[in-house]
């Protein structure tokens, strides 16, 4: 259930139509029918709206993500990923720079969970790094505000996910292994500027790349969940075309990604989106619900009579964490420089994209 209207509380959003996602209030507490509605929105849209996240302060996230962009150039270069400075180890969580020629235009920081405990086994797997942040004490409160903004997501985007299999006919905890001990969950902060502001080179883009700052996509992995803090600019692909989310305040947008479509046999939607160049500064954050490392995604997992997704599995079930890996390089331009870590690479190499492909009518899978 969706409806359209032209915003007419910011004279700035005139220009565009937006459309309102189906919004579910977190306080409620009507399962079966929150599930039923989810599904709902996730077999025709694939995107709606969670209001009233318990234990989410948005004024003050929207300030520490704004205080962490506007960090001093040499902050943040501290905190860049060893593929964009060599001399560091982190290679998954950490600061990415504004890129020239690169159809998204956007800095960004990504954040995991904290790394310990976990079990020796689960440690040893690629990915599970510490976040740098800054050091100096009188920016503690972002790490605080991040790490209090990821807790209260984590739980609602897991709630979500409970609801999401009980519409599915499965236990409310169906996926809960997934997240057992780990998870690959990336909160992240994004930081948009206008190309106009010449911050990079963009001379090699056409025009339709000029007019966005993210390219469409369809999210990777099981669900995201989004803070847009009142910005325009997210475009949602309904019925055939591209539609203005309306921009609300205290409101997380949910989708889902492309694994959870395909586990779901496309019955449940992973749909493409996009971000307009607004022509201002723009501040967003995702955050990706990822499982452990080593949970295994075999073919077939929900069509069977498992009660659980760590029931009867195949003994060459891949390992979530080495689709990650395949699917970030494939698809996603912040990733090409890349490079798989340890002893992962076959394992990573063996994935076939297409098992994984997602197949939304009017587009093509060719990631
Ligand atoms: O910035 C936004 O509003 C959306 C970003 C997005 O779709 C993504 O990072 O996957
Ligand atoms: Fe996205």
């Amino acid at each position: 259930m969706i409806s359209s209207g032209a915003a007419n509380d910011d004279a700035t959003d005139e220009r565009w139509e937006f459309t309102n996602l189906h919004a579910i209030d977190m306080r409620r507490e009507d399962d079966t029918e929150i599930a039923r509605e989810l599904i709902g929105q996730m077999e025709t849209i694939g995107f709606l709206v969670l209001t009233q996240v318990p234990g989410y302060e948005e004024e003050v996230y929207l300030d520490a993500c704004k205080a962490l962009h506007e960090l001093p150039a040499s902050v943040k270069h501290d905190m860049f990923l060893q593929k964009d400075e060599p001399t560091h180890s982190n290679v998954y969580r950490g600061y990415q720079p504004f890129k020239p020629n690169d159809a998204s235009h956007k800095e960004f920081f990504d954040q995991g969970f904290p790394v310990g405990p976990m079990d020796a086994q689960e440690a040893a797997l690629p990915l599970y790094e510490d976040t740098p942040f800054p050091d100096a004490q009188e920016l503690q409160w972002i790490k605080e505000s991040f790490c209090k903004t990821q807790q209260a997501w984590f739980a609602a985007a897991l709630r979500v996910l409970r609801l999401l299999a009980l519409g599915l006919g499965k236990p409310a905890a169906f996926f809960d292994p997934w997240f057992e001990g780990a998870t690959l969950t990336t909160l992240r902060t994004i930081h948009y500027a206008p190309r106009a502001s010449g911050l990079v080179d963009s001379s090699q883009l056409g025009p339709e790349d000029l007019r966005l700052t993210t390219p469409e996509h369809a999210d990777s992995g099981i669900l995201t969940l989004l803070a847009t803090f009142g910005y325009p600019g997210l475009q949602v692909y309904i019925d055939g075309e591209y539609r203005s989310v309306a921009p609300i305040r205290d409101t997380l947008v949910v989708n889902l990604g492309d694994l959870f479509a395909r586990l779901t046999n496309y019955r449940l939607k992973a749909t493409f989106h996009r971000v307009l160049d607004i022509g201002t500064e723009r501040f967003s954050s995702p955050m990706f619900l990822e499982p452990k490392y080593s949970a295994a995604i075999p073919r077939g997992l929900m069509d069977s009579n498992r009660t659980s997704v760590d029931q009867d599995l195949p003994h060459d079930a891949p390992l979530f964490g080495d689709w990650l890996m395949r699917r970030m390089m494939a698809s996603y331009a912040e990733w090409q420089g890349f490079v798989v870590p340890g002893g992962r690479k076959p394992f990573v190499e063996a994935i076939e994209l297409a098992d994984f492909a997602n197949s939304i009518p009017g587009h093509d899978t060719s990631w």
